[in-house]
């Protein structure tokens, strides 16, 4: 990597006697997505506010560079070259969506002229014309969200660091900023996204660290994580003990959940696979009341990795207006 946008080596920081991040190594290429993937306090945050000059990091750690600039040594010049929007948003609800970006104008000392043609600009690419002369206060969880990185694009960053951008919102409203998400890296920006959502590192980063005890568990593109774990399984479910049993007896290398009435065979999902376990099902002549293919998801990648589920949300994003599905339960 020539000229990486961020390069952080052995970051570290604690607060009091909690170490919260514990020597990180990060390198972020120009011009893609990074997912910094973590549960609730794994200290996503915490990485987003030291590369973001909010907060130092520890003595002990090593250099940080953010967009060519040293943070230690130039933190002015990274402030200048970054947006952050996220948890600490920077909407005021008190005054409507256009003397938000007019603000936003002023503090990059934009003349009116200019200040008053980006902010026109960014609140019509935002979709947020109709609503730009009502009180921030008043707009949904994704409206708020849209003038939060339209605020942020005023100072053309060239980095942006995205802290949790779609935690709360309905599947429309996240499809929605997948899809600005997508379009800031189509203009050249690079973006570090912190989520809690492994679907969402999954759709939309280049690369993913896993974070856990503050250190990176693994990291690499969402396929090469997957191919870190075990592959895929069948799983078949019985009600009759003894046709589990008969089943358990017939088939190869199988995991047996006595309690469930569940066999586990490794699989790679094939056809070819799958007719073998059918074939001597029937051979056995035994009939399963169901059966799943499971193929490895970054969900059972961060299961593995960290011995922990990661929340799930209310709608997941590929199921839109469908109840949560349970996640299946033998690994
Ligand atoms: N100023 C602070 N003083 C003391 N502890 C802190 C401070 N800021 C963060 N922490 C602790 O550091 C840990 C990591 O917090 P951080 O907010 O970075 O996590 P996160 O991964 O972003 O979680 P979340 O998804 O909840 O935002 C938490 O245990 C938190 O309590």
């Amino acid at each position: 990597m020539t000229n990486p946008a961020i390069a952080a080596n052995g970051l570290r920081k604690s607060y009091g006697d909690k170490t919260v991040l514990d020597g990180i190594d990060l390198a972020v290429p120009e011009g893609t997505i990074f997912s910094l993937l973590g549960p609730n306090g794994a200290g996503k945050t915490t990485v987003v506010k030291i590369l973001s000059t909010l907060v130092s990091p520890d003595p002990a750690s090593g250099e940080i560079r953010v967009g060519g600039h040293d943070l230690a040594a130039d933190p002015q010049a990274v402030r200048a070259a970054i947006g952050v929007t996220g948890q600490f948003s920077a909407v005021d609800g008190l005054i409507t969506g256009e003397e938000n970006m007019l603000l936003m104008a002023d503090l990059h000392h934009l003349s009116k002229r200019e200040g008053r043609r980006v902010a026109a600009e960014l609140l019509e690419r935002f979709d947020l014309v109709e609503a730009a002369k009502k009180p921030a206060s008043t707009y949904s969880g994704g409206m708020k969200r849209r003038l939060d990185i339209a605020m942020t694009l005023v100072g053309d960053p060239r980095i942006i660091f995205l802290d949790e951008p779609t935690t709360g919102l309905d599947p429309r409203s996240r499809h929605t900023m997948w899809q600005i998400i997508r379009e800031l890296v189509t203009g050249g920006v690079t973006v570090f996204l912190t989520t809690q959502y492994l679907e969402e590192a999954d759709e939309l980063a280049d690369r993913i660290a896993v974070l856990h005890d503050g250190r990176i568990a693994a990291e690499g593109s969402a396929e090469e994580l997957k191919r870190l774990i075990p592959g895929g399984h069948v799983r078949l479910r019985f009600t009759d003990p003894a046709a589990y049993r008969s089943a358990a007896s017939a088939l190869r290398e199988v995991t047996r959940d006595d309690e469930a009435l569940a066999l586990q065979i490794p699989s790679d999902g094939s056809q070819r696979e799958l007719r073998a376990v059918l074939d001597r099902l029937d051979s056995a002549g035994v009939e399963a009341d169901e059966l799943t293919v499971h193929t490895p998801d970054l969900d059972d990648v961060f299961f593995a990795l960290t011995g922990s589920n990661v929340p799930t949300q209310p709608n997941q994003p590929t199921q839109p207006n469908q109840p949560n599905q349970p996640k299946e339960a033998v690994r």
